[in-house]
C-alpha cells in the first residue's frame, strides 16, 4: 500500500497513559498551525469537566473541532499542508459509530482514504483496549474486535506508530 500522507502518526495507549499529552507534543514539534478534532461527547458532568480540563491544558494555540461521527469528512475539511491535526480519539469515534449503528467497515474504509489523501500532518490517538481478559458482554467484545482491526489497518498505512504506557512512548514503527 502506498503512503501518500506526509507523515501520519498513530499513538496508542491505555487510559491515562499520557498518550494525548505525547500526541500534543508531536503536533507542537511540527511548528505548524495546531488543530484538534475531538470525537468525544460531553454526555455527563464528569465528561464535561474532563473536556474543560483538556481545553485548559491544550491552551490557546489550538483550534478545536468537535466531530463525533463524520470523522473522514471532517479530516478532509480541516487538513492543509501548513496544519498539523490531532484526532483524539479513534476509540471514542468507534463507540459513537456503534451506538448509532453505522456501517463500521464502510466508515473505516472512509477514514483510511482520508488518511491517504490528506495533504498535511495527522496525529491519531487511540485506546489500546485489547490487553485485558475477554469482556463479558457482547457489545464490548465487538468493540474490542473492531478497535483491534482498525488499529491494524491504520498502523499498516501510516509510517509512524507509538505505544504509550506510564507516560513513556515506545516507538513501534518508523
Ligand atoms: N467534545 C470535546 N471533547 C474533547 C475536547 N478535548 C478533549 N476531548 C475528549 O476527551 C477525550 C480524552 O478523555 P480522557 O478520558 O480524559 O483521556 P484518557 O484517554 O483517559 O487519557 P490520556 O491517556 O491522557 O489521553 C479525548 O478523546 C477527546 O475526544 C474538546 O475540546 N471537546
Amino acid at each position: 500500500m502506498t503512503v501518500t500522507s506526509p507523515g501520519a502518526v498513530l499513538v496508542l495507549g491505555g487510559a491515562r497513559s499520557g498518550k494525548s499529552a505525547f500526541a500534543e507534543r508531536l503536533v507542537a514539534e511540527t511548528g505548524l498551525s495546531r488543530h484538534y478534532i475531538a470525537t468525544g461527547r460531553a454526555w455527563d458532568d464528569e465528561m464535561r469537566a474532563r473536556i474543560a480540563k483538556h481545553r485548559e491544558d491544550r491552551g490557546k494555540g489550538w483550534e478545536t473541532h468537535e466531530e463525533p461521527l463524520a470523522l473522514a469528512a471532517r479530516i478532509a475539511d480541516v487538513t492543509r499542508k501548513d496544519r498539523a491535526v490531532l484526532i483524539d480519539c479513534l476509540t471514542l469515534w468507534l463507540t459513537n459509530l456503534m451506538l448509532e449503528e453505522r456501517d463500521i467497515a464502510a466508515e473505516f474504509a472512509g477514514l483510511l482514504e482520508a488518511i491517504r489523501t490528506a495533504p498535511g500532518r495527522l496525529v491519531f490517538v487511540s485506546n489500546e483496549v485489547g490487553l485485558g481478559i475477554v469482556p463479558e458482554n457482547r457489545m464490548a467484545r465487538e468493540f474490542r474486535d473492531h478497535a483491534g482491526r482498525l488499529h491494524q489497518q491504520v498502523a499498516a498505512l501510516v509510517p509512524e506508530v507509538y505505544f504509550v504506557a506510564a507516560g513513556l512512548p515506545l516507538k513501534m514503527k518508523g
